[in-house]
């Protein structure tokens, strides 16, 4: 089955995508994320300039062999740009292996472990009565598992709330980075009466998460982590800059609330020590920059032999075709633990058509041959790229922090 075409798409329904698309001499096409928020056009080049003219005549069907190639062969190793590439073409060649089956990808990864995929949403506000309003929502679309952030005061802007116009979240804006002030001892301060609130408004029969965003250094995170105790949240995610394993050993020492974080990460090698040694209890790979379906299962076996469940990345800069891959990751592997899920939006939907569902707090990736997702290059053409950036922290003194 070899590969006639692969081509790169940047477009912008309600926010940029880089999608791969590939054809096979047979006539299947199969599609991959590519999208790297606020470089986007880095890995569309790295695909278009480097990787497509080598996949032009390969055989679509040996999908671990083109990895190894595409990672081995270009000696530079890991790193976002390159990962995220790799990661396209893996899920293009999975869709395709799919839909040449007629089966679901999650079929061909062993079949359902089970009936569905527990998803967490985004609940936020700019004062806590805007916080439980959202969260009710949320409890009123079946939600089981909710996210929380809300405005921290004194600050002038918080990570991760939602417009009043009811638009879903989204940071990357302008086409120079927005620069948001930062005041950990506020924030310090904040977060346990938030989550307080928010258990005295709605109690325990939900699950509750919170997304630190790797503002703290590891004692502090322990205090977080200390003082949220009481309020059983979920898990706390990104505490610390998730590039220093070791940290996570200081947090350990001091906290018995659930540690989640991989996001940023791109590799095996970037949770290696974090699974190993215990540090965590939810890696949160994606499979857009982590090098899709096959490297995010070697990820996660890796964590199921340490008690480590998975709790993949879906904010909405990882597109349709991302989340159904993730889904069908989730809904084959034994060690499954929680799938963010944001939506995306409008017209997002004009552009991919998705056959995954979502009732009463869970996901299915639909039984669809392939991943599930189509991908309208027509529709796509009438939303041009449009160059956006993830803002920037500076501390009260003005220094750069981590955002
Ligand atoms: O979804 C989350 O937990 C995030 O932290 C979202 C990130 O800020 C977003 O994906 C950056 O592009």
């Amino acid at each position: 089955m070899k590969i006639t075409d692969a081509r790169v798409v940047v477009s912008s329904p309600g926010r940029n995508y880089v999608t791969l698309v590939i054809e096979t001499e047979d006539g299947v096409t199969g599609i991959g994320d590519a999208t790297l928020n606020g470089r986007e056009l880095a890995v569309a080049s790295y695909l278009s300039e480097h990787l497509c003219p080598l996949l032009i005549g390969r055989d679509a069907r040996r999908i671990e062999d083109a990895w190894q190639y595409f990672y081995k062969g270009a000696y530079w190793r890991r790193g976002p740009v390159t990962m995220t590439a790799i990661a396209a073409i893996d899920v293009a060649l999975w869709d395709i292996k799919g839909k040449a089956a007629g089966m679901p990808v999650y079929e061909l990864l062993g079949g359902a472990a089970r009936e569905g995929v527990m998803v967490y949403g985004h609940a936020s506000g700019a004062t806590l009565q805007d916080l439980s309003a959202d969260f009710q929502h949320h409890l009123d679309l079946g939600y089981k598992a909710i996210r929380v952030q809300a405005a921290v005061p004194g600050l002038e802007k918080t990570y991760g709330i939602a417009p009043v116009d009811g638009k879903m979240y989204e940071p990357a804006s302008g086409n120079v980075p927005q620069e948001d002030t930062w005041e950990t001892s506020a924030y310090l301060d904040f977060a346990p009466k938030m989550m307080a609130h928010v258990r005295k408004e709605f109690g325990y029969g939900v699950h509750v998460l919170h997304d630190v965003h790797h503002r703290l250094s590891p004692i502090e995170a322990g205090r977080l982590g200390t003082s949220l105790e009481e309020y059983r949240p979920f898990w706390i995610e990104d505490p610390t800059p998730a590039e220093d394993q070791s940290a996570f050993r200081l947090i350990r020492q001091h906290t018995t609330t659930p540690i989640a974080v991989g996001e940023v990460f791109n590799s095996i090698w970037d949770c290696q020590q974090l699974i190993t040694e215990r540090l965590i209890d939810y890696i949160r790979t994606s499979v857009s920059h982590a090098g899709g379906i096959t490297h995010l299962r070697r990820i996660f076996s890796l964590a199921d032999l340490y008690g480590v469940r998975s709790g993949s990345h879906g904010a909405g800069d990882l597109s349709p075709a991302s989340l159904a891959a993730a889904l069908h990751v989730d809904m084959s592997i034994p060690n499954f633990g929680i799938q963010e899920y944001m939506g995306h939006r409008e017209p997002a939907n004009e552009v991919f058509t998705s056959s995954y569902t979502f009732k009463d707090g869970y996901m299915h990736p639909g039984d669809a041959p392939g991943i599930g997702v189509e991908f309208d290059e027509e529709a796509a053409a009438r939303f041009p790229f449009d160059p956006k950036y993830l803002p920037i922290n500076r501390r009260l003194d003005g220094s750069v922090h981590d955002w």
